[in-house]
C-alpha cells in the first residue's frame, strides 16, 4: 500500500511502514495531484489539511486518518458517500488540552493575585476535554458551572446551566466542537451578545476552535474593558492570526494546547490501530515504546511548603503556558508571523503530561496529595 502523511504526525513512518510505503508531506500544501501521482491508498492528516471532495476526487484513497480530536476539516458526508474508511483520534490529546487550561489558570492566579478556589468557572462543552477540566478544577475546590445542551438532552439529567447563566461565571472556558449545522451550532457561539453579558473582569479561555468566537466582537470587548483577560490557543485565521487580537491576549499560543508528547503519540497510535483494523492487518507498533522520558521525574516537598505554592511549582514544572505564549509573541519581530506560527508547531519541544511527574509529600500533607492526584500527578507519601 501507499501512504501519504503529514510530516508533523510523530512516528508516522515507524508506525505505518508495516502497512506500506510512507511519504511525508507538508499538510497545509497537500494537493489532489500529490495523491494521484503517489497513488496513495491511505491519507493521514492533521487539522491543517481540509479533506474535501476537491482533494479526493479521482484519487485512489481508500482510508483517511486524522491524528486529531477535531474533525471540522473533514467532509465526513463525502467520505461516507464514497465508502472511504475514516478514523480520528478522540480523546488522544484531551488531557493535554485540559492541562493547558490548568496551567493558564494557575499562572494567572499567581500573576493577578487571586485564589482560584474563590472563582466560579463556566465550562462550555463537557466532553473529553471539558470533563477533564471539570474534574481537575473540582479537585482544586473550584465551583464549576457546566453548559452542554446536547449532553443535557442526551442524559436528561439536571445540573447544567444555559448560555446566559454560564456567561455570569468569573472564568469561562470553551470546549465545543466546531459545528455549523444542526440543533446546536457552535460557529460564533461566542458572539457580541454573549460577550456583552460577561463581567468586565471576566477571564475567557478558548482552546476549541477559533471560529467558535467572533474575533471582531472580542477585540471590541477587550478594547472597551481592558481588565478582561483573554487566553487564546485557537484563532479564526490560522496561521495568519490577527496580530491585534494576539496583542490583547494575556496568553496567546499557536494551537498547541493538545501538543503534549503523550497526546500526539497516542493520536498516531489511534489512527494506526484503526488503519490496521480497516485493512485487516496485524499491528507491529505501539505508542508505549515511543514515549520519551520526561524532563523531570520527581519533585519532593517538605511540610513547610504552602499548598498553593506546591501546586504552582508542580504544574509549571511540567507545563508553563508562558513559554508558548512568549514564543508566539516573538513572531511579531519576524518577517512572516504566519510562518513563525507554523514553525513553533512543527518544532514543538517534548512536553510530557502531569502523570509523568511523581511528587513525594510528607504524611502531614494529605489535602495537598488529594489535589495533586486530582490534577493527574503521581503522588507518594513518605512514611
Ligand atoms: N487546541 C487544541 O490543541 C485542542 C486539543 C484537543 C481538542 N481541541 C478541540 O476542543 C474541542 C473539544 O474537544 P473534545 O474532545 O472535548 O470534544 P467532545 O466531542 O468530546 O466534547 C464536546 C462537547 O461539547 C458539547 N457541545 C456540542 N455543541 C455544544 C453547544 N452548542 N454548546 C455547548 N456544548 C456543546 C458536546 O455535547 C460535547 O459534550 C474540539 O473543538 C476539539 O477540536 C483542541
Ligand atoms: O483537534 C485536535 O486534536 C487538536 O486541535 C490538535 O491538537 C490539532 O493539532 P494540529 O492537527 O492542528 O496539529
Amino acid at each position: 500500500m501507499k501512504i501519504i502523511a503529514d510530516e508533523n504526525i510523530p512516528y508516522v513512518v515507524e508506525a505505518f511502514s508495516s502497512l506500506g510505503d510512507v511519504k511525508t508531506v507538508v499538510g497545509r500544501s497537500l494537493k489532489q495531484s500529490d495523491l494521484i501521482a503517489f497513488e496513495a491508498d491511505i491519507l493521514l492528516v492533521r487539522s491543517v489539511t481540509p479533506v474535501t471532495a476537491a482533494l479526493l476526487t479521482d484519487t485512489p484513497v481508500k482510508f483517511v486518518g486524522t491524528s486529531t480530536i477535531g474533525t471540522d476539516h473533514i467532509d465526513m458526508d463525502y467520505l461516507a458517500q464514497q465508502h472511504i474508511g475514516f478514523a480520528n483520534a478522540p480523546a488522544s490529546n484531551a488531557t493535554s488540552a485540559a492541562e493547558y487550561v490548568i496551567s493558564a489558570l494557575i499562572v494567572l492566579a499567581q500573576q493577578q493575585g487571586f485564589q482560584l478556589a474563590q472563582k466560579t468557572v463556566g465550562i462550555i462543552g463537557c466532553g473529553n476535554v471539558g470533563s477533564r477540566v471539570l474534574q481537575k478544577l473540582q479537585a482544586l475546590g473550584v465551583t464549576c458551572l457546566v453548559c452542554d445542551p446536547p449532553l443535557q438532552t442526551q442524559t436528561g439529567t439536571m445540573g447544567y446551566v444555559n448560555m446566559h447563566d454560564v456567561s455570569q461565571a468569573d472564568i469561562i472556558t470553551i470546549h465545543v466542537p466546531l459545528v455549523t449545522t444542526g440543533a446546536y451550532p457552535t460557529w460564533q457561539l461566542i458572539d457580541s451578545h454573549f460577550l456583552q453579558r460577561l463581567n468586565p473582569n471576566a477571564i475567557l479561555i478558548n482552546t476549541s476552535r477559533g471560529d467558535v468566537i467572533d474575533e471582531t466582537a472580542l477585540i471590541q470587548r477587550l478594547v472597551k474593558y481592558p481588565n478582561m483577560t483573554a487566553i487564546l490557543d485557537v484563532w479564526e485565521e490560522e496561521p495568519a492570526i490577527n496580530q491585534l487580537l494576539l496583542q490583547r491576549t494575556v496568553f496567546g499560543t499557536p494551537h498547541i494546547a493538545g501538543y503534549s508528547f503523550d497526546g500526539k503519540v497516542h493520536g498516531t497510535e489511534m489512527i494506526y490501530n484503526a488503519a490496521c483494523q480497516y485493512f485487516a492487518q496485524p499491528k507491529y507498533w505501539s505508542a508505549q515504546q515511543s514515549l520519551a522520558d520526561p524532563a523531570l521525574l520527581r519533585l519532593r516537598f517538605s511540610d513547610t511548603v504552602q499548598d498553593n505554592q506546591a501546586i504552582y511549582t508542580a504544574v509549571t514544572s511540567v507545563y508553563d503556558v508562558r513559554r508558548d505564549s512568549d514564543a508566539l509573541r516573538r513572531g511579531i519581530y519576524t518577517d512572516d508571523p504566519s510562518e513563525w506560527f507554523d514553525l513553533l508547531r512543527k518544532q514543538y519541544p517534548i512536553r510530557r503530561e502531569f502523570s509523568s511527574l511523581t511528587i513525594q509529600l510528607p504524611a502531614t500533607k494529605l489535602a495537598l496529595a488529594y489535589q495533586l492526584e486530582g490534577l493527574g500527578f503521581q503522588v507518594t507519601i513518605n512514611q
